[in-house]
């Protein structure tokens, strides 16, 4: 038999991206919901007396682009940060689908990461209306997912809104002479500001000149602040790199945290909710990531007021009966949004997507 073929994390980490990763993934929903990829239950053992859990994944694909049989393993040891490891750890294996031959066992701790953040994207994208501006962001969580979020949707939607002040040499703020237009996802105001107040002055601005104003428009909220707070240090620094000069501000308020929000992403193992639903603008979107043998971090009237989608249904009948017992509906598959067979929720309504993983 051939060797098997080892593909470590470093060398995946070098081939993602994240326009790929996030059309696989839509793709991916879409073989699901259609029932091309045979998804079984996974199966999740709980190791006792401790919070860990050992999660086998296995699945089939056949379509007319690839053929795959393989199988995830996935450990959630929750309390590895304190020995330096991700608390979620992942190696996934192929085998040849004809002989039942193993034949590749890749590191999959990369993909579940970005997968996982991919699948929030697209249930972000196809929840909600297309022309949706989004301007706040608020990340409930500081860890892994949190920082792969912040990353994966910023890519898609950036979220910091630029107002641009135009400084003028007279006092004028006649509101039908400011204009505001919209580009892409970004907000553009353009507010009048009088030159006598504007401190600009000194840096040698002239009349006319426009200056942008970055607003702090990703919020980030965790337990323990200091690392919510060293996360926005790290995602700023790596934005100015790349010459974005994105804000990322942290919160000791979960409550002031999110009540601006337009999309909430929580990414905790939290046993008790986190999130409430009376803290809620009308209409946010939120992608519920944290997963675990008792993780909840949306209150029950969260759940019960809003729209909920799912990845992979028979997964969320087995490990979320408690909440459909609890009378949540959860109104179908992202995939059967994507492939059109679903309407996507109105504008107004709070939506949900409940993520499990796969
Ligand atoms: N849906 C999916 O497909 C996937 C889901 N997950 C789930 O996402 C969650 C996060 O994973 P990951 O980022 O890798 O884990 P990390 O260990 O990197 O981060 C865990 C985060 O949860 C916070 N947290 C833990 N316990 C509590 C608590 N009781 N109350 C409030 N906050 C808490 C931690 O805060 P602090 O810094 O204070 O410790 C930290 O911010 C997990 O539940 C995991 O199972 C992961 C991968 C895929
Ligand atoms: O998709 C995944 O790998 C996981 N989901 C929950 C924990 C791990």
């Amino acid at each position: 038999m051939a060797a098997i073929k080892q593909i470590t994390r470093e060398a995946i980490a070098k081939i993602l991206d994240w326009n790929s990763v996030i059309s696989a993934v839509e793709e991916a929903m879409v073989n699901v919901s259609e029932r091309r990829a045979v998804q079984n239950l996974r199966s999740i053992t709980a190791i006792p007396k401790t919070d860990n859990i050992l999660f086998a994944m296995p699945g089939y694909l056949n379509t007319d682009k690839s053929t795959a049989l393989g199988c995830k393993l996935v450990t959630l040891f929750p309390n590895n940060a304190q020995r330096n490891l991700p608390s979620i750890l992942a190696n996934i294996l192929l085998f040849n689908e004809n002989t039942g031959v193993l034949e590749v066992i890749m590191d999959g701790t990369e993909i579940t990461a970005w997968r996982t953040a991919a699948a929030s994207v697209a249930a972000t994208k196809y929840m909600r209306d297309v022309n949706s501006q989004y301007k706040t962001l608020a990340i409930v969580g500081a860890g892994t997912q949190a920082k792969i979020h912040a990353i994966a949707f910023q890519h898609q939607f950036k979220f910091v809104k630029v107002s641009y002040n135009i400084i003028w040499d007279f006092i004028t703020l006649a509101s039908n002479s400011c204009s505001s237009s919209s580009s892409g996802d970004e907000e553009l105001v353009i507010n009048m500001v009088p030159i006598s107040t504007n401190s600009t002055r000194k840096n040698k601005r002239h009349a006319g000149d426009i200056v942008p104003n970055y607003s702090e428009e990703v919020h980030i909220w965790n337990r323990t602040y200091k690392k919510g707070e060293i996360l926005c240090e790290e995602l700023h620094r790596q934005s100015k790199i790349q010459g974005t000069t994105k804000e990322y501000t942290p919160f000791q308020n979960l409550e002031e945290c999110i009540k601006d929000a337009d999309v909430i992403i929580t990414t905790t193992s939290s046993p008790i909710p986190l999130v409430q639903y009376k803290w809620l603008k009308p209409g946010v979107h939120i992608n519920a990531v944290g997963v675990g043998e008792a993780v909840m971090e949306l209150d029950e009237e969260t759940y019960k007021s809003s729209v909920v989608f799912i990845d992979h249904l028979a997964g969320v009948e087995h490990e979320l009966r408690h909440l459909a017992e609890k009378g949540v509906v959860f109104q179908g598959e992202i995939g059967s949004i994507i492939n059109g067979t679903t309407p996507r929720p109105s504008s107004g309504q709070i939506t949900i997507f409940q993520s499990l993983g796969t």
